[in-house]
């Protein structure tokens, strides 16, 4: 069964990529990994890369599964994907966000993250603890 909705957890130099919503209003100004609903006839995979370069601009490298199947309201669940920024990719660009930010672990907790994403912090934190780079 594919997610309904993917994220994305792209790391470089042990720092986690998060994204700022600029809409809707109820959202905006909370954080999110990127990447977003899955169409029909896509694997979430195949969602996860359209994603990053409709939103960052870049070509990932799609890795694990980060933590457990997230519910969302409606009866929807975010399943997110570890990535990493291959050489000649590109630069992420905040293309249809307000603003990009690199977190380390220690700034994982303060960040107003949406709702879902706050229970994947403790995988988020290991996966940055458990990165070389
Ligand atoms: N992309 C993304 N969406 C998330 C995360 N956490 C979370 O609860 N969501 C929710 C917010 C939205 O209700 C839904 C995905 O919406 P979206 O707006 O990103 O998806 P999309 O790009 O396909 O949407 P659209 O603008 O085409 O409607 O999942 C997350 O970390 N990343």
């Amino acid at each position: 069964m594919t997610a309904d909705v993917v994220g994305t957890a792209i790391v470089r130099n042990g720092l986690l990529l998060a994204q700022q919503r600029a809409y809707p209003p109820d959202v905006a100004g909370l954080w999110e990994l990127p990447g977003g609903r899955v169409e029909a006839g896509e694997t979430d995979v195949e969602a996860v890369l359209r994603e990053c370069r409709e939103e960052l601009g870049v070509e990932v490298v799609v890795g694990d599964r980060v933590g457990v199947d997230v519910p969302l309201p409606g009866g929807k669940v975010l399943r997110v994907f570890a990535a990493t920024l291959p050489e000649g990719g590109g630069q992420p660009r905040a293309v249809e966000h307000k603003a990009l930010r690199w977190l380390s672990a220690d700034e994982l907790a303060a960040v107003d993250w949406l709702p879902a994403d706050r229970v994947l912090l403790p995988a988020l934190r290991e996966l940055l603890s458990g990165t070389d780079g």
